[in-house]
């Protein structure tokens, strides 16, 4: 976590595996700029872009500038500190299966250490689809810098592994090459302020926690949508899919925050074994339940603000008869005595009407209610809302006497902004976590047995889902995805909260 004052990590080089992707350009890069900024980068810093498309050191600062401009929470990348900060960026075009490409890195580390001197941290950035880690993990553990536990760090996004079976694979094969201490698996949800803050939100407070539980708590939502579709990332996508991509690592980790127990301190591994009681509290799906607990959905072609948008199979890099869902809802139990029979819903998409993460804890009604029946058509606001972003609020809704010589209640909300009580000043989560690999401190990022346990919650929707063709596409652009999504939660009376 970014610590009070700016301490700088030693002077380091950043790898970053899929430097020409969507990610960097869309993340990571506007992460450092604004950490540059912000006077968290060492003086002696280097990021070296690896990637197979062409480009030249000034083309990819060109292609990261726009990136920066399009992405980043400071769109002055025009300005001097871009000019100052892009020539520590330079680009390696490689194929990352050319094992004998790897020697590359080896030099450019001996040069800047023979510049710099020691300590000297480096880094590798895998941004990378799954399939294309174990064998860039295998070539970096084979170099020789890499035996330098205390300096050299391997860092794996989401989704680690394609299925439970290869998360464990992957994960024995990282321990045979790497310490664990050297071996970051990121989910960026958990750099997040607002996700970071559910805990404080409870733990911070006594006034919540008493009503956190199947008493009081009628159901849990979490929304991730998305406006976006593919932009460009069918390579990455397409073998992926939004269950992979969004409820395995970010959804259920949410979901997690916000049914852990509470943990007795904030040591990292503390809060990740309470994290990991929750998933394997999570009860298991039966194959013959798939049908009545999930929903995939894919986009079809369709107009958004008056233009035509491509369906998900007319995007490049996707087979015209892709079964790859862009959408996915499922219902989960936690079976523990707090949740017991609580139902949680988790949904995710792209191309929906809205960007917007959220958290819905819905309260159960009153049990008994003297005012007379005009008073109000809605008793259910009471009602917890956790923006995540962009909206980043906490909103408590309840009942409130209108105004006058009658008794007519009404819903009102009592909101906390981030916006407002902080200025807008929150660091993205890339940049809190890119800081944290290179300070070296693993509190927010996952550990082997919470990767494989997230795994063993969505393994059953993935194995029903293999079984059958879907009918897709079946939803439409800017729509919040099939008909059957809204089913899942009218069926046992609720609504999609958004
Ligand atoms: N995009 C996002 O917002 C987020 C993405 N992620 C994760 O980041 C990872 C990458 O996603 P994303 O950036 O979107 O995907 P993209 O498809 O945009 O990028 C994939 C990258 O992999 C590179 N690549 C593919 N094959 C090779 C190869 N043989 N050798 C070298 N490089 C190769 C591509 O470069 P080239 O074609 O030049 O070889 C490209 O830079 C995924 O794990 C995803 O889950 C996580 C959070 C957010
Ligand atoms: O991990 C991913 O996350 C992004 C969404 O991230 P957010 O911070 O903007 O919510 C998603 O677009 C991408 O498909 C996925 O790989």
């Amino acid at each position: 976590m970014i610590p009070a004052t700016n301490q700088r990590p030693p002077a380091t080089i950043l790898f970053i595996f899929g430097g020409s992707g969507d990610l960097n350009l869309r993340k990571l890069t506007p992460a450092l700029y604004n950490l540059y900024i912000d006077d968290y980068l060492p003086e002696q810093f280097a990021v070296v872009g690896l990637g197979r498309s062409s480009y030249t050191d000034d083309s990819f600062r060109e292609r990261l500038l726009e990136g920066v401009q399009s992405f980043s929470r400071r769109k002055n990348g025009s300005d001097d500190t871009w000019k100052d900060f892009s020539p520590s960026v330079t680009y390696l075009q490689m194929d990352a299966g050319d094992a004998g490409a790897y020697t590359k890195l080896s030099d450019f580390v001996t040069a800047k250490r023979n510049e710099w001197g020691e300590p000297l941290n480096v880094v590798f950035y895998l941004a990378v689809a799954p399939q294309l880690v174990p064998g860039i993990a295998t070539n970096l553990g084979n170099l020789s810098l890499c035996d330098d536990k205390s300096h050299v760090r391997i860092v794996v996004e989401k989704p680690f592994g394609h299925d439970l079976k290869t998360a464990q694979e992957l994960n024995t094969l990282l321990g045979g090459l790497f310490a664990e201490e050297q071996i970051y698996r990121i989910d960026h949800y958990l750099g997040k302020e607002t996700v970071q803050n559910i805990l404080a939100l409870r733990f911070a407070n006594s006034l919540f926690e008493p009503i956190w539980n199947r008493r009081y708590v009628e159901y849990v939502q979490i929304t991730a949508s998305e406006t976006v579709g593919l932009e460009g990332r069918g390579g990455y996508y397409e073998g992926s899919g939004a269950l992979r991509d969004m409820i395995q690592n970010h959804l259920l980790q949410v979901l997690c925050m916000v049914a852990t127990e509470a943990p007795i301190s904030f040591d990292a591994n503390e809060v990740r074994n309470k994290k990991v009681d929750v998933l394997n509290a999570i009860r298991r799906i039966k194959p013959e339940e798939v049908k009545d607990v999930a929903v995939r959905g894919q986009y079809g072609p369709g107009k958004k603000d008056g233009k035509d948008i491509p369906g998900y199979r007319e995007e490049e890099g996707v087979k015209p008869d892709s079964a790859t869902e862009t959408f996915a809802a499922i219902k989960l139990f936690v079976d523990n005595w707090r949740w017991e029979d609580v139902p949680f819903y988790l949904r995710t998409g792209k191309s929906l009407p809205e960007k917007a993460t959220v958290i819905t804890i819905q309260f159960k009604p009153a049990p008994y209610y003297a005012f007379p029946e005009e008073a109000t058509t809605n008793w259910q606001s009471n009602r917890l809302t956790i923006g995540i972003q962009p909206a980043m609020d906490i909103r408590l809704k309840f009942q409130a006497k209108r105004p006058g010589q009658t008794l007519a209640i009404d819903p009102v909300e009592m909101v906390f902004s981030y916006k407002d009580a902080y200025e807008g000043q929150e660091p993205e989560a890339y940049e809190t976590l890119l800081l944290d690999v290179m300070t070296g401190d693993a509190t927010l990022f996952m550990r082997a047995d919470q990767v494989e346990a997230a795994w063993k919650v969505v393994t059953p929707i993935l194995e029903a889902w293999e079984t059958e063709t879907p009918e897709f596409p079946n939803y439409a652009p800017s729509s919040w995805g099939p008909e059957a999504a809204m089913k899942l939660v009218e069926k046992d009376g609720f609504q999609w909260m958004t």
